[in-house]
C-alpha cells in the first residue's frame, strides 16, 4: 500500500525514499504505522488550514491592493484636475496679459502711426515750403535779368548823358567865350564914351549874370535844377578861383512816400587849373579810372547835365548826407562817376593801411557845407586822412605800447613782458631803463615786485644766493631751488643755504632754530627752500610762522645759541633769565660728536652712548640726499658740508650730522610718496636698539641728555593716524617751515628740544610714532614711557577723527592714566576738505577728561600755548624729573 499523497503539496523530493521507508517500516513496525497516519492527517488538516488561511489573506491582500489602486487612481484623478484647473489659470493670466500687452502695443502702434503722419505732414509742408522757395527763386533770378536789364538800360542812358555832358562842356566854353567877348565888348563901348577916358572906380562892371541871363541857353541845358542859378552868378568869377555849388536834386521818383529822407547836398566845386583828386587820365583809359569807395567824395566832372534821375540813381550809393566833390576835371573820364561801391579808391598820399571804408560815421566829415572849397587832391587827401582817425579799427601802430601807458595796463604788459623775459632779464627793469617806461610804469613795477615778495621770500643774505637777484619769476624759482641744490656739492649744503634763505632778515625765530634733525624723514629736493612753501596755502602758511613766532613768549633771537658756549662752560644757568631759551633738536646720534668741540651746541646737546659701528657706518655712509654725518669726533660743520657763509648758528645747525638711530633710510623716497621706503631697523626700541647703543630710551638718563643737567626732562609722543601730520608738526617745530614731500614715518623718531624758561632747562624728548598700523605695537610699548601725548588727527579725514579713540584705549591700556593728552586737531587750513567739526574734537576732548585723561582740544594756531601750558605746568608743580628718573606729569590744558 502506498501512501495517499498530501493533496495539494508537490510530492517531496526524494519521495520514493518515503516511501521506500514507509514500506520498510509497515513491514517492520506495524503498530507505528497507524500513529504515522493520524499524524499524517492531522498534519493534512493543518496544512488545509493554512492553505485556507493563505486564501483568505490573498483575498484581503487583492481587496486592499485594488482598495490602493482606488486611491491612487482618485488621486490621480484630483491631480489631473489640479493642473488641468493650474493650467486653465495660466492660461487665463497669459491671455489677459497678452490682451494687455496687445493693446500697449496697440497704443504705442497708433502713437507712432500719428508721428508718422506728423512726420508726412511735416515732410508735406517742407515740400510745399520748398516748392514756395524754388517758386521764389524763379522770380528772384526773373527780378535779377529784369534788373540786369534794367543796368544794361542805365548804361545806356549814361552813355547819352555822357554825350549830353560832352555837349554841355563845349557849350559851356562858347558861353564862357561869349560872356567874356561881351565883357570886353563892354568894357571897350564904356572907355569909348566921351568924357569916361579911364572907367571910374564907382562904375560897376557889368553884371554877367544878366549877360548869361540874356545870351546863354544854360539853364535850359542845366535841366530844372534850380540853383544853377548861383552856379551862373558866380560865372564870371576869375577861372582860377574855385567854384562851389551846393544843391539838392528832386525827390527821387522811386522813392516811397514816406519820411522825408535828408536832403543830399552835394558839393559841386569846379577848379580852373583841373587839379584832379586823382591820376590826370585821358577819357580812352577807362581801366586807369581811380575808384571810390562808398562814401568817398567822387569827382564827377561837368555833372550837369546829368538828369535827375541819373543822379537819384546815384543816390543810394552814398549815405545820405555824403557830400559829393564834383570837380571841373576836364580831363578826367566821365566814368569816374560811375565809380560803384565795391571799388575803393586808394588815394595817393594815403597809407594803405588807412583804408577808409564806408561808415555812418564818416558823414560827419565829408564835404560838409562850410567846409572850405577842396581846391587839390592834396585836400582830398587831407579830408581822407580825417576821416581815418574816426574809424573804429585800431591804429596800425596801436600794437605798441604807447609812451604813457595807463598803470592798469601797464601792469598787464608788464606781467606778460615779465612772463617772456628770460631769466637774466627779470627784476627791475623799470629801474634799469631810462626814459618813458621807467617813469609812469614804476607804480606797476612796484606793485609786481611787491606781488612777487608776497609769493617767494626775501632775498637771501647768503653769498649762495647773490647771483641769483631778489626777485625771481615763479619758473626761476624752480631753478633757484634746484641751483640751490646743485650749488652745493651735496645735498646738505644745498639745503643748509636754503635753510640760509629761509631765516633771511626777516627771520624771527633764528635763534631757536633746531641744531640738528633726525633724517627719519628727509627732506626732498628743494622742500627747505622756502620756496616750497608756496604751494603750501595761504593760511597754513600763517598758521605755521604764527606758531613759530612764539611772539608772546620772550623769545631768544641769535644770542641764545651765541650764549651757549658759555653755557657748556657751566654758564648757562646765566643766560641772561630770559623766560624761554632756545630750543634744538638733536638727533641722538649726533649728540656725542656735539661737545666741547662744538661748543655753540654743548650745552643742549645731550650726551648718548658711544656710537656703536652701526652708527659709524651710518655716519660713514649717509643715505643719498641725507647730509653726511661727520666722522664721531669731527667738529660738525666742517669741511665742504660747512657753509662759509651762512649765519653760522644757523649753519652749524643744519650741518649737523643727521645719522638714523631710530631708523635708517638708504634711499631717497620721491615727495608726497607714503610708504616708507625702509623698514625700521628699530622692532623695539626698548631692547636691543638700545642696547646697542642707537636708541635712547624712553627715560633713559642717558637718552636726550644735555651737556649741563636739565631742571626736567621729558617725554611727549606725538601719536595719531598717518598721514595727519605729526612729522609736519615737529619739523615745523624745529625748522619752522613747512616741510613738503616727507615720507611716512618708519618705526619711531624723536627729537630733543631744550627750552630755558625761568633759569629752568626743560628737556623734552619729542617722539614722532609711526602711524602705520604695522608700527603700532611699537608705539604702544612707547606710550608706557610717556609724559604727555599729543594726540594728533586731520580735520579732513573723520577716519583719524574716529581713531582717536584707538589711541586713547592704548593708553589707557599702557597705563598712562596720567598722562597729559592735547588732542590736535591739524591741517586746519584745508577747510573746505574738513570733516571733522571743531565742536566734534572739543567734545572728545571733555568726554576724555571724564574719562579720567586730561586733555585738551587746540589746534594748530594755538600750539604755542601748548608748550607754554607744558612749561608753566611742569615748572609751577616742580614736578620735572631729573635724568634718570621717570616721572609722570600732570599737564593743565592750554592757555589759549
Ligand atoms: N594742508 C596741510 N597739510 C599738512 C599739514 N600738516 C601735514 N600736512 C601734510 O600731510 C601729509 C602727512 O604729513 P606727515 O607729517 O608725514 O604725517 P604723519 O602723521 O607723520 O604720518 P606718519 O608718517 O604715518 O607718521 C604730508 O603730505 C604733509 O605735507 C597741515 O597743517 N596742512
Amino acid at each position: 500500500m502506498s501512501a495517499p499523497p498530501i493533496s495539494g503539496y508537490p510530492p517531496l523530493p526524494r519521495q520514493t525514499e518515503i516511501w521506500q521507508l514507509w514500506g520498510k517500516l509497515r513491514q517492520e513496525e506495524p503498530q507505528l504505522a497507524g500513529n504515522l497516519a493520524g499524524f499524517v492527517a492531522k498534519m493534512t488538516s493543518c496544512l488545509q488550514e493554512a492553505q485556507a488561511e493563505k486564501e483568505a489573506l490573498e483575498l484581503t491582500l487583492r481587496k486592499r491592493d485594488s482598495d490602493h489602486h482606488r486611491e491612487v487612481q482618485q488621486l490621480y484623478e484630483e491631480m489631473e484636475q489640479q493642473i488641468h484647473q493650474e493650467k486653465q489659470q495660466l492660461q487665463a493670466e497669459s491671455d489677459s496679459r497678452g490682451l494687455a500687452l496687445t493693446s500697449q502695443m496697440q497704443d504705442v502702434l497708433e502713437a507712432k502711426e500719428l508721428e508718422v503722419q506728423q512726420l508726412a505732414e511735416g515732410q508735406r509742408e517742407l515740400e510745399a515750403q520748398l516748392s514756395h522757395l524754388r517758386s521764389t527763386h524763379q522770380e528772384a533770378a526773373s527780378e535779377n535779368q529784369q534788373l540786369r536789364e534794367a543796368k544794361r538800360d542805365l548804361a545806356g542812358r549814361l552813355e547819352e548823358v555822357r554825350g549830353q555832358l560832352q555837349v554841355t562842356k563845349g557849350r559851356l566854353d562858347t558861353v564862357r567865350g561869349r560872356v567874356s567877348w561881351q565883357m570886353e565888348e563892354k568894357l571897350r563901348q564904356v572907355a569909348a564914351l566921351p568924357g569916361l577916358g579911364v572907367p571910374g572906380a564907382g562904375e560897376k562892371a557889368p553884371d554877367p549874370q544878366d549877360v548869361s541871363r540874356e545870351e546863354s541857353p544854360l539853364p535850359g541845358l542845366f535841366g530844372d535844377n534850380d540853383d544853377w542859378d548861383q552856379l551862373l552868378s558866380s560865372f564870371g568869377s576869375p577861372p582860377h578861383g574855385a567854384l562851389q555849388l551846393c544843391w539838392s536834386p528832386p525827390p527821387s521818383p522811386r522813392a516811397t512816400p514816406g519820411p522825408q529822407t535828408p536832403r543830399v547836398v552835394r558839393q559841386i566845386s569846379i577848379s580852373e587849373p583841373h587839379a584832379l583828386l586823382f591820376d590826370q587820365k585821358s577819357s580812352s583809359d577807362p581801366d586807369r579810372v581811380p575808384r571810390t569807395p562808398p562814401g568817398v567824395p567822387f569827382s564827377a566832372k561837368d555833372s550837369k547835365e546829368m538828369d535827375s534821375d541819373e543822379q537819384d540813381d546815384r543816390v543810394p550809393r552814398t549815405p545820405p548826407g555824403v557830400t559829393f566833390s564834383i570837380k571841373d576835371s576836364k580831363g578826367m573820364d566821365p566814368d569816374e562817376q560811375d565809380v560803384s561801391a565795391e571799388q575803393p579808391v586808394e588815394p595817393r598820399d594815403q597809407d594803405p593801411s588807412q583804408e577808409p571804408e564806408s561808415r555812418p560815421e564818416g558823414r560827419l566829415l565829408w564835404g560838409l557845407p562850410g567846409l572850405p572849397a577842396v581846391e587839390s587832391g592834396s585836400q582830398v587827401a587831407a579830408t581822407f586822412k580825417v576821416l581815418i582817425p574816426l574809424e573804429d579799427g585800431l591804429p596800425p601802430h596801436s600794437n605798441s605800447p604807447p609812451p604813457q601807458a595807463p598803470a592798469g595796463s601797464s601792469k598787464q604788459i608788464q606781467a606778460s613782458d615779465s612772463d617772456d623775459k628770460g631769466p637774466g632779464s627779470w627784476g627791475p627793469p623799470s629801474r634799469a631803463q631810462p626814459g618813458a617806461e621807467a617813469g609812469p610804469q614804476e607804480p606797476t613795477q612796484a606793485t609786481h615786485t611787491m606781488t612777487e615778495q608776497e609769493t617767494q621770500p626775501g632775498p637771501s643774505p647768503t653769498t649762495a644766493l647773490e647771483g641769483v637777484g631778489p626777485a625771481k619769476p615763479p619758473r626761476q624759482r624752480e631753478a633757484l631751488q634746484q641751483d640751490l641744490h646743485a650749488t652745493g656739492s651735496e645735498p646738505g649744503l644745498g639745503f643748509q643755504r636754503a635753510r640760509a634763505l629761509t631765516l633771511g632778515p626777516a627771520e624771527p625765530f633764528q635763534g631757536l632754530a633746531s641744531v640738528g634733525l633726525v633724517p627719519t624723514k628727509r627732506l626732498e629736493q628743494g622742500q627747505a627752500d622756502p620756496a616750497v612753501q608756496e604751494g603750501l596755502p595761504e593760511g597754513l602758511r600763517e598758521a605755521h610762522g604764527w606758531v613759530l613766532g612764539l611772539g608772546e613768549l620772550p623769545s631768544l633771537p641769535h644770542q641764545g645759541l651765541e650764549e651757549e658756549p658759555r653755557a657748556e662752560e657751566g654758564e648757562q644757568v646765566d643766560q641772561g633769565g630770559q623766560d624761554l631759551g632756545s630750543e634744538q633738536s638733536v638727533e641722538a646720534h649726533s649728540l656725542e660728536t656735539a661737545n666741547l668741540e662744538h661748543p655753540q651746541q654743548d650745552s643742549l646737546l645731550i650726551s648718548l652712548p658711544s656710537a656703536t659701528p652701526q652708527a659709524q657706518v651710518d655716519a660713514e655712509a649717509p643715505a643719498p640726499g641725507k647730509p653726511a654725518p661727520p666722522p664721531v669726533g669731527a667738529q660738525p660743520g666742517a669741511g665742504p658740508q660747512e657753509p662759509t657763509q651762512t649765519p653760522p648758528t644757523v649753519a652749524e645747525q643744519e650741518a649737523q650730522p643727521r645719522p638714523s638711530l631710530m631708523t635708517t633710510h638708504t634711499e631717497q623716497s620721491p615727495p608726497h610718496s607714503r610708504e616708507p621706503r625702509v623698514e625700521s631697523m628699530l622692532e623695539d626700541p626698548g631692547t636691543d636698539s638700545r642696547e646697542a647703543g642707537l636708541i635712547p630710551p624712553p627715560g633713559d638718563p642717558m637718552a636726550g641728555r644735555p651737556q649741563a643737567n636739565p631742571d626736567y626732562l621729558f617725554h611727549v609722543i606725538f601719536l595719531g593716524d598717518s598721514n595727519v601730520g605729526k612729522t609736519s608738526f615737529l619739523h615745523l617745530l624745529h625748522q619752522n617751515s613747512f616741510a613738503t614731500g616727507l615720507t611716512a614715518t618708519v618705526g619711531v623718531d624723536f627729537r630733543v628740544k631744550t627750552l630755558l624758561v625761568d633759569n629752568k632747562c626743560f628737556v623734552l624728548q619729542l617722539w614722532d610714532t609711526a602711524g602705520q598700523e604695522r608700527y603700532h605695537s611699537m608705539t604702544r610699548q612707547l606710550l608706557r614711557k610717556a609724559d604727555g601725548v599729543v594726540l594728533m588727527y586731520d580735520v579732513t579725514s573723520q577716519e583719524s577723527f574716529v581713531h582717536v579713540r584707538y589711541w586713547l584705549d592704548c593708553l589707557q591700556d599702557a597705563g598712562a592714566d596720567g598722562v597729559a593728552i592735547f588732542l590736535l586737531g591739524n591741517k586746519m587750513d584745508c577747510e573746505e576738505e574738513r570733516q571733522v567739526p571743531t565742536e566734534a574734537g572739543q567734545q572728545l576732548a571733555q568726554a576724555s577728561l571724564q574719562a579720567g585723561m586730561q586733555a585738551s582740544h587746540v589746534t594748530l594756531k594755538a600750539v604755542k600755548c601748548l608748550w607754554s601750558g607744558f612749561l608753566d605746568t611742569l615748572a609751577s608743580r616742580g614736578e620735572g624729573t631729573v635724568p634718570g628718573t621717570t616721572a609722570h606729569t600732570e599737564m593743565g590744558l592750554p592757555r589759549h
